[in-house]
């Protein structure tokens, strides 16, 4: 690319007024190219207004083509830089466990009775709870306890665990292609839609993990990325299409539920996304319990993300957040009727997703997904490369203790298989250090990206920059031949009149090159100063319409199309004139008078840095008439 990396090197005719190069991002300074050395010969273009750069069409052709070369070097570079990071982060997240267990401990409320005596110890990775006058401890893939954030920006000082932080790389792996499953459960009311959805001022995974999606998908610059949308609630087995135009029920003829051709909307932005969210969460059931006064039934968002895999092929990964209804047992919240029946159905499908993710880790040649809704709908992501989290959500009341056990057990369940917590304190470390290398070194790929990333925009906006001035250089040079040609003949003519060339001028009216150009009108209407001094010029008659003609095209508004007409004009009158001499030798004895006008005049234009100077060559032609 054509672009000087140090300041000292841009040749000065291209610095402005102010002693600075402009960029387009509005900052004074230089494109960093450091790996592309800078030819001595072509310049950048710079595109600012009040630097009149002068490139030949050639020279911009060039500048094109080695513009458009950059940019596929750099695409190539893009590419391969997220590929490296993409399989970074799944060496980490497969060392970590491609199904990971966090525990959140929910807050004391006061309409719970307010505190009594903890129950609950928390450490990072681990709860103790003390019952009875025993201890039982429960590992975790980590603990998110009391006084835990829900995302960094509402962590004040000296405040713990953010949530959204550690969901965060697993969301990435749904914009890498695999397919990623959160899914939240534990008693009701212990915060799994505090946690899952969240509050205006604390938002919660959902709409963060939309938001990080398409942020990271404007990292990537990719064009192929594309999001939709569905959501659908689970109730007694029955799904229900959250965002079709009138909910609508879905189960198949076996009873089965029905999830083909749930209704998928494209999300084009963050905006777009939240308010298809919304939709869904306003068509979906709550119902009162004893224990929470809307508490809400199992439900699922799906975000599609499709992507490219391959030249021409999409790929196509889902991302699913799950809030899951209550799964206490059924006695303490008061639940009846199908209530009650719904608390059974979750406990089930709970017990049933532990089946599926034990035959999973133990590679069984059978996986038990048919026997619950939630295996049957989570299929395509619970099996191979898919990713798994499962956040537990425990009370911190010691009456709540029981339901604490119980969830904690099938999360206990769930990551039994494979546990980094089992392993020998030196292999433990050694992954650890493993990790801590492998996420330096994604961390690196990542900044790389964003650098290649900022190159290519700049590099972009140069190659547009760049084929609107050399379509405007290839539209004058266009002119400029029929201006060429029309002063040609009229010289000529003028010349073959016998006796006198003033008369024969008078009788004509004014030739074609003398007319104004759609550029010098276009300079005309938009200087209004200037506008006074052609009428003034026109005035004073034929011969000074000369001059008008010149100086039209060179008060033309662009002062980089200026420049180009200025070195054109001068080079092809200069040419035209010497053309005309030599092909009449009558010529010689044309009277040159001198013109009435001086022989540099500046003329002020609409821009304060811009002075014009005619040129002299212009006033030798109209001395010819
Ligand atoms: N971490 C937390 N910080 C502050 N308040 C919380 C937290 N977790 C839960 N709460 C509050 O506790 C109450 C119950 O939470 P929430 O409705 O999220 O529970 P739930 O598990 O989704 O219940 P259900 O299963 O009945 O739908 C809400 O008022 C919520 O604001």
């Amino acid at each position: 690319m054509f672009i000087p990396a140090e300041k000292d090197q841009i040749p000065s005719p291209f610095e402005n007024r102010m002693g600075a190069l402009k960029i387009p991002d509005g900052k004074n300074g230089i494109f960093p190219t450091p790996e592309l050395p800078c030819p001595p010969t072509l310049p950048a273009v710079c595109t600012d207004a009040n630097v009149v750069p002068e490139h030949t069409e050639s020279e911009l052709d060039q500048l094109i083509t080695n513009l458009e070369e950059e940019i596929v070097a750099l695409r190539a570079k893009q590419k391969c830089y997220n590929e490296k990071r993409r399989g970074l982060l799944n060496k980490i997240l497969d060392i970590k466990g491609s199904i990971r267990v966090f525990c959140r401990i929910r807050p004391f409320l006061w309409s719970n009775g307010g505190r009594n005596e903890e129950p609950i110890l928390a450490d990072s990775e681990k709860i103790v709870i003390k019952s009875g006058g025993s201890k039982k401890e429960f590992d975790f893939d980590k603990v998110f306890c009391q006084n835990s954030e829900q995302v960094r920006d509402f962590i004040v000082e000296n405040s713990v665990e953010d949530v959204f932080v550690e969901v965060e790389p697993i969301l990435r792996s749904a914009l890498d292609g695999y397919n990623v499953c959160v899914l939240a459960y534990g008693q009701t009311a212990t915060g799994k839609t505090f946690t899952m959805e969240g509050t205006r001022d604390q938002p919660g995974i959902v709409p963060c993990a939309v938001k990080e999606l398409f942020k990271q998908a404007s990292l990537e610059n990719s064009a192929s990325i594309t999001f939709s949308i569905s959501m659908l609630e689970v109730y007694m087995g029955n799904l229900k299409d959250l965002l079709a135009p009138r909910p609508v029920r879905r189960v198949d003829a076996k009873g089965g539920v029905e999830i083909e051709g749930l209704t998928e909307v494209p999300i084009s932005d963050f905006k777009k996304a939240i308010w298809w969210y919304n939709k869904g969460r306003r068509a979906r059931a709550t119902s009162f319990t004893n224990v929470n006064d809307a508490s809400s039934r199992s439900h699922w968002i799906t975000i599609s993300h499709h992507g490219e895999a391959s030249e021409g092929e999409t790929r196509v990964s889902k991302l699913w957040m799950v809030d899951l209804g209550g799964s206490e047992r059924l006695l303490k919240t008061g639940a009846k009727g199908l209530t009650l029946d719904e608390g059974r159905a979750i406990n089930l499908s709970l017990s049933a997703l532990g089946d599926v993710i034990a035959a999973l880790r133990r590679r069984r040649s059978h996986v038990p997904y048919r026997n619950s809704k939630l295996t049957q709908i989570l299929r395509d992501s619970l099996g191979n490369g898919s990713k798994v989290l499962m956040l537990v959500h425990i009370s911190p009341h010691e009456e709540d203790l029981a339901e604490t056990i119980c969830s904690i057990s099938f999360a206990k369940r769930a990551r039994a298989v494979e546990s980094n917590h089992e392993l020998p304190q030196d292999i433990r470390r050694q992954r650890e250090n493993k990790i801590l290398g492998l996420s330096k070194e994604m961390r690196e790929a990542k900044e790389e990206c964003q650098r290649i990333k900022n190159q290519l925009k700049k590099a972009e906006f140069l190659l547009v920059e760049n084929k609107r001035l050399h379509s405007a250089t290839c539209k004058l040079a266009e002119e400029d031949e029929n201006t060429s040609k029309s002063a040609k003949s009229y010289l000529k003519e003028s010349v073959d009149a016998p006796g006198d060339p003033e008369k024969a001028t008078r009788k004509k009216s004014l030739p074609h090159f003398m007319t104004s150009t759609a550029a010098s009108r276009h300079r005309q209407s938009a200087v209004d100063g200037e506008t006074h001094f052609t009428a003034r010029l026109l005035r004073s008659g034929t011969r000074t319409s000369m001059h008008l003609s010149a100086s039209q095209s060179l008060s033309f508004l662009d002062s980089r199309l200026k420049a180009v007409l200025r070195n054109r004009n001068t080079k092809l009158n200069d040419e035209a004139v010497k053309e005309v001499l030599n092909e009449n030798p009558n010529c010689n004895t044309v009277e040159t008078k001198p013109s009435s006008m001086p022989h540099s005049k500046t003329v002020a234009c609409s821009y304060p840095n811009t002075r014009t100077t005619f040129p002299h060559h212009r006033r030798r032609m109209s001395d010819l008439i």
